[in-house]
């Protein structure tokens, strides 16, 4: 299943702080893993990428938080050309949950938050009261708060997850970009992140791989293979078995859970036997 709404669909002004990347495309390595990728985020809105390993999400995802240079497109944000402005005009507005392994300098979780304050400030100005308490209380709002003077290095995976998130809390931010954000996190602490995140009532890109997790908190999907969106649209629409089977290769069938009344995906084996069933998680937690 192709589909062409992804061009005919990007027409129009996404709203007054929403991001629009225009025909970006990615070569790496002498690879072309990003093609001619478009895709509008209105404000307020949460919108997932999904595709299988290498698809191209995280690339895509970079070429618009200025980690990655694009061969060509465009990406704005509210009126500002991202890949055209300084990272400090940047990331005033943009703030950016990814995976964060290596660290060459060894931080407090305070210090690793606080830089969240820093395209807010002047050229050497330091960390203020004001700075300060944001910092506390974005800690608080990840559970993280007693972890304050540990070393960012001896945290767990799941843990660094959410002071990294608490950083970009702290950055306040008009827009947030998550790459793959919840992948060291117990199922609790997933669900506390996308519901931390939704209450912040931002517009949010986020590439994901738990299909009834996007479901759940996405108002849009995009799907992308080989580097190019397949189709997108809201995701009750957009994940049938049909496009499933198309760019993931498993066979599933898709079905409302009588109990949740939410979609729910089966993972079946060439025999068509259950091999796993994933269900859209309440969104109370
Ligand atoms: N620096 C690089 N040099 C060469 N190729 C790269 C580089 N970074 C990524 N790639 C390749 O680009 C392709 C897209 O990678 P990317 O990380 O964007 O995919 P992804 O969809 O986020 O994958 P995953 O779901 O596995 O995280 C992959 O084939 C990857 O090997």
């Amino acid at each position: 299943m192709t589909s062409n709404r992804a061009t005919t669909a990007h027409e129009g002004d996404p709203g007054g702080r929403g991001l629009s990347a225009e025909h970006i495309s990615v070569t790496l390595g002498g690879a072309r893993v990003v093609r001619d990728v478009s895709l509008k985020v209105a404000d307020g809105r949460f919108v997932g990428v999904v595709g299988p390993n290498g698809c191209g999400k995280s690339t895509f995802l970079k070429s618009i938080y200025k980690v990655v240079a694009p061969d060509s497109g465009t990406a704005v944000l509210g009126g500002l050309d991202l890949l055209a402005s300084r990272p400090g005009a940047v990331f005033t507005r943009l703030a950016v949950v990814a995976q964060f392994n290596d660290l060459s300098f060894d931080f407090t979780v305070a210090e690793m938050v606080a830089m969240g304050r820093t395209p807010h400030k002047r050229l050497l100005e330091t960390t203020g009261e004001r700075d300060r308490e944001i910092v506390r209380r974005a800690l608080r709002r990840v559970h993280m708060a007693e972890y304050a003077e540990r070393s960012f290095r001896t945290l767990s995976g799941g843990e660094r997850q959410r002071v990294v998130l608490a950083r970009a809390l702290a950055q306040e931010p008009a827009f947030l970009i998550l790459d793959e954000p919840t992948n060291h996190l117990d199922i609790k602490h997933q669900l506390e992140i996308f519901s931390i995140v939704k209450e912040l009532g931002i517009g949010v890109l986020a590439a994901l791989h738990d299909l009834p997790m996007a479901a759940s908190y996405c108002d849009e999907l995009y799907v992308l293979k080989e580097g190019a969106v397949v189709t997108h649209g809201p995701p009750e629409e957009v994940l049938t078995r049909e496009l499933v089977h198309e760019v993931y290769e498993v066979e599933c069938e898709t079905y409302l859970n009588p109990v949740t009344g939410r979609l729910a995906i089966a993972y079946l084996d060439e025999h068509n036997r259950c091999l796993a069933t994933y269900d859209r998680p309440s969104r109370r937690v």
